[in-house]
């Protein structure tokens, strides 16, 4: 029997597509062809199918104006042109969401893919986070913009349970934010608030204003460039071989400049959230360049924050990445969808599309030996905490009666060579009884054998590189939830991987060094039905 840890673990076929790296689809024979961008949207994402252009000129002819046919007569659209990416923005909301939308000139005009992939992972996040046992999921829009995409979008898509308080700095953009929020008839749903012009941040002015209220989850598209640099809006071209945008851009300075760019607005919002903590469950940002992307998780590392969560949002030519971290010590981020590892290593494509791959589990007890799930759940944690793994509660106590989940974090590996650590222990005890000759000698034979297994198999250099310590801003050796449910006639223990240099095989290790103690224990205390019964699965 398998067991599943019951968090919502994904399946396969849910997860995220992989990332934009991967653009060749290899051919039997190693060739190479080129996949469709389209493919490493969301997996939900309806503009993972290309709209149908002709289809939508018979229902908007507005759309004949900036289309042309190609010389094999399909209908395409000129996406250098921003009124084409206008129109097809607006007739997209109203075909799909039935949402009208009007925009100032020269205000950032949203595109629907990204905006989009951003919704259905804050989905991904909220099945994690059991949302959906609640009758509203309140959220916060940081800077809305003009067309307040994201509140009108996330009302409608979840059928009016997320309610949304939409902030925004620019007055102009506050006006048509507003209206379009007023045009949808959705004032009772988004509620669009003035960023205070006086004071400098970011979350804080405005939750002091509705000190009762808590949000589930707070986002960010925000200003991407740095209002400081030379370049300002232009995109670093490092390399030299950046292609040129093929959308048109669109957008106002003050809608895509902030001082010191993305990763100095987002480093505030890590600061105010340290404040916040608890007041939203989870803060998620949208990044615009890769380069920020990994300097935010090293500020999260930096501020201790480590139950983070991360994403990248690939639509068309335009990668987008974005992270989540939380405070909410029941959440473990890391089992949303398509989780990247949260030390910002990019893991291999094939890796990624696995995920975190599979929970490992195995009977640890019967309940011949165990009466009840508590003494199973206080042993467990006993074992794990004298070898100094740090075991986290996220789900029951130690009094459960059916399951407890708790999340694993060690620093280093303390679990290998257990078996023969307790053995030269136990050799190194005096004996007490009038078999002491017998049991010298017994000792001084598993000492020899202990001394050639060492040489053998484990090198000194070896134990020394298991055991260094990582430096304190990084991230733990190895992080991992633990399952310890009742069934039948047996109690299990599950392991699933989370994060860590220590991999899945860490993993592994913890839970045959869980057996290896059990039978152990069991063998010495009870002797006779001990644990056949530990069987891994
Ligand atoms: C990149 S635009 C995103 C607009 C919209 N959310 C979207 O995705 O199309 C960033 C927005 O953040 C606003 N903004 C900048 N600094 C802000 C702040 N401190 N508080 C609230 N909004 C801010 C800008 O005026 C701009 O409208």
């Amino acid at each position: 029997m398998r067991l599943k840890i019951s968090l919502c673990l994904p399946s396969v076929e849910d997860r995220v597509p992989p990332c934009h790296t991967r653009r060749r689809r290899v051919l039997p024979g190693g060739r190479f062809a080129k996949m469709a961008v389209h493919e490493f949207m969301h997996p939900r994402n309806r503009y993972r199918q290309r709209p149908d252009f002709q289809e939508l000129i018979k229902e908007f002819p507005e759309l004949n104006e900036v289309a042309s046919v190609d010389l094999s007569g399909k209908v395409k659209l000129d996406y250098k042109n921003k009124q084409a990416v206008e129109l097809l923005s607006k007739c997209l909301l109203a075909r799909d969401f039935r949402l009208k939308l009007e925009l100032p000139s020269g205000k950032l005009v949203p595109t629907l893919p990204l905006r989009l992939n951003y919704i259905h992972w804050l989905e991904d996040i909220g099945s994690v986070a059991r949302w959906s046992e609640r009758e509203v999921v309140r959220g916060i829009d940081i800077g809305c913009g003009a067309s307040c995409i994201y509140p009108l979008l996330a009302v409608v898509q979840s059928n009016k349970r997320w309610h949304m308080v939409a902030i925004e700095k620019a007055e102009d953009s506050l006006a048509s934010a507003r209206a379009n929020v007023i045009r949808n008839e959705l004032q009772q749903y988004i509620d669009v608030r003035a960023q205070n012009h006086d004071g400098n941040t970011i979350l804080l002015d405005v939750l002091q204003q509705m000190p009762d209220e808590r949000f589930e989850f707070c986002m960010c598209n925000p200003p991407f460039f740095d209002s400081t640099s030379p370049q300002k809006s232009k995109p670093k071209n490092r390399t030299g071989r950046r292609r040129e945008p093929s959308n048109a851009s669109t957008g106002s300075g003050e809608e895509l400049c902030t001082e010191g760019g993305e990763v100095q607005f987002i480093g505030q919002i890590i600061e105010e959230s340290l404040r916040l903590k608890d007041r939203v469950g989870v803060y998620t940002t949208m990044i615009g360049h890769k380069r920020s992307y990994e300097e935010v998780l090293h500020a999260l590392r930096t501020a201790g924050i480590h139950n983070v969560t991360t994403s990248c949002f690939c639509q068309g030519n335009t990668t987008r990445w974005a992270v989540a971290w939380s405070f909410d010590s029941t959440l473990v981020l890391p089992f949303v969808l398509g989780s990247l590892v949260a030390n910002g290593e990019s893991l291999p494509q094939g890796k990624r599309k696995k995920g975190l791959g599979k929970p490992i589990s195995c009977a640890i007890f019967t309940t011949n030996q165990m009466p009840s799930l508590q003494p199973v759940i206080k042993y467990i944690v006993n074992q794990l905490q004298a070898i100094s793994i740090d075991v986290r509660t996220v789900k029951g106590t130690f009094d459960s009666a059916n399951e407890y989940l708790c999340e694993l974090s060690a620093q280093h590996n303390t679990w290998s060579h257990q078996r023969r650590k307790r053995r030269a222990e136990r050799t190194h005890v005096e004996p007490q009884n009038g078999n002491g000759s017998e049991l010298q000698q017994k000792n001084t034979n598993s000492e020899k054998k202990l001394k050639l297994e060492n040489v053998v198999e484990h090198p000194e250099e070896n134990l020394a590189s298991e055991e260094a310590t990582p430096d304190a801003s990084s991230d733990p050796y190895l992080r991992a939830a633990l399952q310890i449910q009742w069934k039948e006639d047996s109690y299990y223990v599950a392991l699933q991987y989370i994060s860590g240099i220590a991999g899945r095989d860490g993993a592994n290790q913890i839970l045959q060094y869980l057996k290896n103690t059990t039978k152990s224990n069991t063998n010495e205390e009870s002797s006779s039905h001990a644990s056949d019964d530990t069987k891994c699965q």
